[in-house]
C-alpha cells in the first residue's frame, strides 16, 4: 500500500493505492495533519510507503513527514523541483520556483495527452500551464481561485457576509444574483470561467485546434462548462507524483 499526499494551501488530498495493481483503496480530503492521521489510522491495511507533494512551507512539510514517521513508521518521499522529467522541460527561468503542484500536473497532463496541452488547476489559486507537443513547458498564469476571491470580498467590504451553506445553494444557477451571496458566488465563478476562456484563446493562437485541455483541482467542476472539450482529471497531480517519485 502506498500513501500519496497532495498538500495544497487549503487542503490535503490523500489516497492509498495498492502497489501491485495501482488500484485505489481509499481517498479523501482533509484540512489538517491530525485529520489526515485519523483518516489513515482508520484504514483496514496500513500503508507501507509514502510519497507527497507540498506547496506549503519547508517547516510544515518536514513536520508532516515527521508525524507520518512517528504514527505509521513511514519514510516519506517528497517531490523535488526538476529541470526535466519524462520528456517535459520545466519552462521557468529558475526551475525551483515553479510550484510543485503545477509541475506535477504538467507532467501528468503531458503523459495523459501525449502532445500539446493546456492544464488548468482550480484550488486556492487558479493556475494555467502550457506544454508544447515536444514537451517544452512554456510557462503559465496564476490568479486567485474561488477561496481567495470570496475571502478577499468578505474581508475587505463591510456588507458582504454570508455562510458556507448559502454559498453552496447560490451556485445552483449562474443567472444574475438577486442576493449578495448569489451575486458574489456567481460573480467569482464568472471570473474563473472568463480565465478559462482566455487560456483557451491563447492555446488556439499557439496551436490551432491541435491540443488537449485538462482540468483539475477542487473547483474544476465550476468551470467545466467554459471548456466543453476538457478532460477533468481530479487526480492529475497524483499521476505526476508517481512519475516524479517512483517507488520500487
Ligand atoms: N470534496 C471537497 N473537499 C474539499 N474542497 C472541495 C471539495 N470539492 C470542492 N472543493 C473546493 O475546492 C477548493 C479547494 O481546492 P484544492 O484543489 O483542494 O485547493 P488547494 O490545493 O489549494 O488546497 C475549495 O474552493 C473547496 O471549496
Ligand atoms: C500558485 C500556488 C500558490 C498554487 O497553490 P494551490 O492553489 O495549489 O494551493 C503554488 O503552485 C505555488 O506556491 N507556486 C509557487 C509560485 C509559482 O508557481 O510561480
Ligand atoms: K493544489
Amino acid at each position: 500500500m502506498i500513501l500519496e499526499l497532495d498538500c495544497g494551501n487549503s487542503f490535503i488530498k490523500w489516497r492509498v493505492i495498492r502497489d501491485t495493481d495501482l488500484s485505489i483503496v481509499g481517498s479523501g480530503v482533509v484540512d489538517s495533519d491530525m485529520a489526515l492521521v485519523d483518516a489513515v489510522s482508520a484504514l483496514a491495511l496500513p500503508p507501507k510507503q509514502c510519497r507527497l507533494v507540498s506547496v506549503r512551507s519547508e517547516e510544515e512539510t518536514i513536520s508532516l513527514s515527521a508525524l507520518l514517521h512517528q504514527c505509521f513508521g513511514l519514510r516519506v518521499l517528497v517531490a523535488q523541483p526538476a529541470k526535466e522529467v519524462a520528456g517535459v522541460r520545466n519552462g521557468y527561468e529558475d526551475y525551483q520556483r515553479l510550484g510543485l503542484d503545477r509541475w506535477l500536473a504538467v507532467l501528468g497532463a503531458y503523459r495523459l495527452s501525449g502532445g500539446a496541452c493546456l492544464v488548468m488547476d482550480f484550488g486556492t489559486a487558479a493556475k494555467a500551464d502550457f506544454v508544447a507537443a515536444d514537451g517544452e513547458h512554456l510557462g503559465g498564469f496564476i490568479c486567485p481561485g474561488m477561496p481567495l476571491m470570496r475571502s478577499q470580498l468578505r474581508t475587505h467590504t463591510r456588507r458582504i457576509r454570508y455562510d458556507d451553506a448559502s454559498a453552496e445553494r447560490a451556485l445552483s444557477s449562474m443567472a444574475p444574483g438577486r442576493s449578495t451571496v448569489e451575486a458574489v458566488e456567481r460573480g467569482c465563478v464568472h471570473m474563473l470561467q472568463g480565465f478559462v476562456r482566455s487560456q483557451l484563446d491563447h492555446a488556439r493562437e499557439l496551436w490551432g485546434e491541435d491540443f488537449s485541455v485538462l482540468l483539475t483541482g477542487g473547483d474544476a467542476p465550476l468551470v467545466q462548462e467554459a471548456a466543453p472539450t476538457a478532460r477533468v482529471v481530479p487526480d492529475l497531480v497524483f499521476v505526476g507524483l508517481a512519475m516524479a517519485c517512483p517507488l520500487d
